[in-house]
């Protein structure tokens, strides 16, 4: 289905003898947002850094199972790690920029990718700043460091710096809860915003967040998929007993 980005299929993963994600099965809609939820421990960070193979960087990690990211399976042997990773951005809980300028910050990627040309960089750099909300903020100090920008100005920064090299999907990992209300409600409606283009994964521990800016819920329990369906409904009428004591606030 094309409408279908990500298909998981009994996906399990083993931190040495730890079963951390038992059995997951779901699919991902393609330009959405897709909140996952569930108490400390419970596997939602495992499972988002599967989507872009990060968890291959631990050594004692094992995984079974599939992930098809548009029908290709990318755990198959064959599968270019790289290439995943340039289709699949990650914006991590706290904001982390590189020491150098807020334009180098933006440009350094579609460098990477071998765009030299000044004018074409100056444009990316433009339209990612755009696209993240924050160019009138920075558009006179583009050559200032990005070390100096505040907390919210440095996640929209960073997440401006993952959408520089065109990803398909976004993967944020609480983007907001180091941040301030407005920082957080700015973070909020980018995310809203961007899903026209990007298919938009985001783990949150903030209740509100996940119902004000997601189309669908998953949550977990103890690395299980417990239950996944549309926002409202997971909030209003859950199906399982376990989500609704979690999001009534009875456990977690
Ligand atoms: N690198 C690792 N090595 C061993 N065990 C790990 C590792 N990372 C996570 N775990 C364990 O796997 C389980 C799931 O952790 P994970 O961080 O995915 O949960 P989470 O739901 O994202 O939690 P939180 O909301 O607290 O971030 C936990 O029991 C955790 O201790």
């Amino acid at each position: 289905m094309r409408d279908i980005k990500i298909q998981v299929n009994d996906l399990s993963l083993y931190y040495g003898e730890k079963k951390a994600l038992k059995e997951i099965s779901m699919q991902i809609p393609a330009n959405k947002v897709t909140a996952l939820i569930g108490p400390s421990g419970c596997g939602k960070s495992t499972f988002l850094r599967c989507i872009n193979r990060m968890n291959d960087l631990i050594p004692s990690v094992k995984i079974t199972g599939e992930l098809l990211v548009e029908g290709i399976d990318i755990y198959d042997k064959n599968v270019d790690v790289v290439n995943i990773r340039k289709k699949i951005g990650m914006v991590f809980q706290k904001s982390n920029p590189f020491p150098k300028s807020i334009y180098e910050n933006i440009a350094y990627g579609p460098r990477i990718n071998g765009i030299k040309d000044k004018t074409q960089l100056d444009e990316i750099v433009e339209t990612s700043l755009r696209q993240a909300a924050i160019w009138d903020e920075l558009k006179d100090r583009l050559g200032d460091s990005a070390l100096g920008l505040s907390g919210g100005q440095q996640q929209r920064l960073c997440i401006a710096r993952t959408l520089a090299v065109s990803p398909d999907i976004i993967l944020m990992d609480e983007p907001a809860s180091a941040l301030d209300p407005i920082s957080t409600s700015k973070i909020e409606e980018l995310v809203h915003e961007l899903k026209e283009q990007y298919t938009i994964i985001i783990v949150t521990h903030n209740m509100q967040q996940a119902a004000r800016t997601s189309d669908h819920t998953a949550f977990f329990y103890m690395g299980e998929l417990i239950e996944m369906g549309k926002t409202n409904t997971i909030f209003t009428k859950p199906e399982k007993k376990q989500t609704e004591d979690y999001i009534t606030g009875r456990f977690g």
